[in-house]
C-alpha cells in the first residue's frame, strides 16, 4: 500500500436511520480524541444526523464533504458524504422508503474505496427485515458485500463473516441460514474453503499465522457417530484435507468446552459450524468490543458487533464502544495491507 492511501478517510454507511446508528456515529465522533480514531466520513443525510443530535442534545457540529476533505476536517466537525436518497428520522420505527438510502450508503462505501477514495467501509447496523420487504436479495451485509466485490471486480467473492473480540476470534461457516437449512448445507468442501479464507486473511491483514480450531455439530462432537455422524462424514474429513495443505487445524472439538479461557489460549480462530454457535461466545466474552469483519473481500469491511437496537434508539443510552472498535480494526487492516487487494 502507497502512503497516500494510507492517509485515505474510512467510509461509514449509516445502517439502518431507526436503529442507533447515526447516535453512536455522533457519539464516536465525540470520542474521536480520546479514542485516537483515525479520520471518517459518514455516508448518510446531513438533516438524519442534525435531528438525532439536536434531539440527544449532542453538540456535533456537521458538514457536507466529499471523501477528498474528511481528514482535514475531522478534527472540527463530523464530515458526512449526503446521499442521493433521504432518509427520515423516526427513532425505533423503521420505514420501507428509507431502503434505499440504507443500500445506496453500503454501494457508495464500495464505489469510494474502488475509486481509491476510501481506506475501507465500515457499516452500521442495518434491520435485515424491513431491507427484505423492500425488495433487497442479500441476507445481509456479509453476502451483499461479496456480491458487490464481484460486481466491481468481475472475480468471484466469497465473504467470510469473523467476530473478532480482544478474547476470541469466531467464523461462522454457514451464517444466515435457518439450523435446519445451515446443517443442510455443511459440507466438507464449504469447511475447507471457509478455512482457506480464514488462514489467508489472518496472515495477510491480521499478520497472524493462525492455528485453527474447527467445531463439532453434535452435542460431544458426535460422541463417535452415537450423536450424529456430521463430524464422521463431513467435519473430519474436512479437517484432513486441511491438514494436508498445510492448514494449522484442530478438532471437531466439542462446541460447549471449546470457549472457556484455556481451551481459547490453543488457537487463534475458532470456525463453527452455525451462526448463533460463533456469535453466542463473541459477544457473551466482549458485547462491547467485538468486530464484525467480513473476511475474503477484496476491501476491508468491519461492523459493529451489534445490531439496530430499536428498543433504545433516540434514547442516548446507546453505547459507542464496538463501532470505536470497529473504526480502529478498520484501520489496523487498511494499514496492513493495500486497500484493495486484488
Ligand atoms: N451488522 C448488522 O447489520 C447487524 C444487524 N442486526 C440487525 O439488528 C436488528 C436487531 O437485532 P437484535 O437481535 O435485537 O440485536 P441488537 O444487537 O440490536 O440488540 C440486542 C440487545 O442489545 C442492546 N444493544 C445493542 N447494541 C447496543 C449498544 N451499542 N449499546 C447499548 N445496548 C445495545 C439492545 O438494546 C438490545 O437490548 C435485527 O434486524 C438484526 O437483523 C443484528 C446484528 C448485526
Ligand atoms: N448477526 C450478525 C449479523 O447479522 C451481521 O450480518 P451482516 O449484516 O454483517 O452480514
Amino acid at each position: 500500500m502507497t502512503s497516500n492511501q494510507n492517509r485515505l478517510p474510512l467510509a461509514i454507511s449509516i445502517g439502518e436511520p431507526a436503529g442507533i446508528g447515526p447516535e453512536i456515529i455522533l457519539a464516536a465522533w465525540k470520542r474521536r480524541a480520546e479514542a485516537e480514531l483515525p479520520p471518517f466520513y459518514v455516508l448518510g443525510d446531513i438533516a438524519l444526523l442534525r435531528s438525532r443530535a439536536n434531539a440527544l442534545q449532542m453538540d456535533v457540529p456537521i458538514l457536507d464533504t466529499e471523501p477528498e476533505d474528511a481528514a482535514r476536517l475531522f478534527d472540527i466537525a463530523l464530515p458526512v458524504y449526503p446521499l442521493g436518497n433521504k432518509l427520515d428520522d423516526r427513532p425505533g420505527t423503521p420505514a420501507l422508503m428509507n431502503a434505499a438510502g440504507v443500500i445506496e450508503a453500503i454501494e457508495r462505501g464500495v464505489d469510494h474505496i474502488f475509486a481509491g477514495r476510501a481506506a475501507g467501509l465500515v457499516t452500521c447496523p442495518i434491520a435485515k427485515k424491513p431491507l427484505y420487504d423492500a425488495g433487497f436479495q442479500y441476507p445481509g451485509h456479509t453476502e451483499f458485500l461479496g456480491h458487490l466485490a464481484q460486481l466491481r471486480t468481475g472475480r468471484a467473492a466469497t465473504p467470510v463473516m469473523m467476530l473478532a473480540g480482544p478474547e476470541l476470534r469466531a467464523v461462522p461457516v454457514t451464517v444466515h441460514l435457518s439450523l435446519k437449512d445451515a446443517i443442510a448445507s455443511l459440507t466438507p468442501e464449504l469447511i475447507v474453503s471457509t478455512a482457506r479464507i480464514v488462514d489467508a486473511d489472518l496472515r495477510k491483514r491480521f499478520a497472524i499465522a493462525p492455528r485453527l480450531a474447527i467445531s463439532g455439530l453434535n452435542p460431544h462432537a458426535g460422541e463417535d457417530g452415537s450423536m450424529g455422524r456430521e463430524e464422521i462424514d463431513v467435519i473430519i474429513p474436512a479437517i484432513e484435507a486441511l491438514r494436508a495443505e498445510g492448514i494449522h487445524v484442530h478438532g471437531p472439538l466439542p462446541a460447549d468446552t471449546m470457549f472457556h479461557a484455556r481451551a481459547r489460549a490453543t488457537y487463534d480462530a475458532a470456525l463453527c459450524m452455525y451462526h448463533d454457535q460463533a456469535l453466542i461466545p463473541a459477544k457473551t466474552l466482549a458485547f462491547d468490543s467485538t468486530v464484525n469483519v467480513t473476511l475474503g473481500l477484496p476491501f476491508v469491511r468491519t461492523s459493529p458487533d451489534h445490531g439496530t437496537a430499536f428498543d433504545i434508539a433516540g434514547k442516548g443510552i446507546a453505547r459507542p464502544d464496538s463501532l470505536i472498535a470497529a473504526i480502529r480494526l478498520a484501520r489496523e487492516l487498511a494499514d496492513n495491507s493495500a486497500a484493495i487487494v486484488l
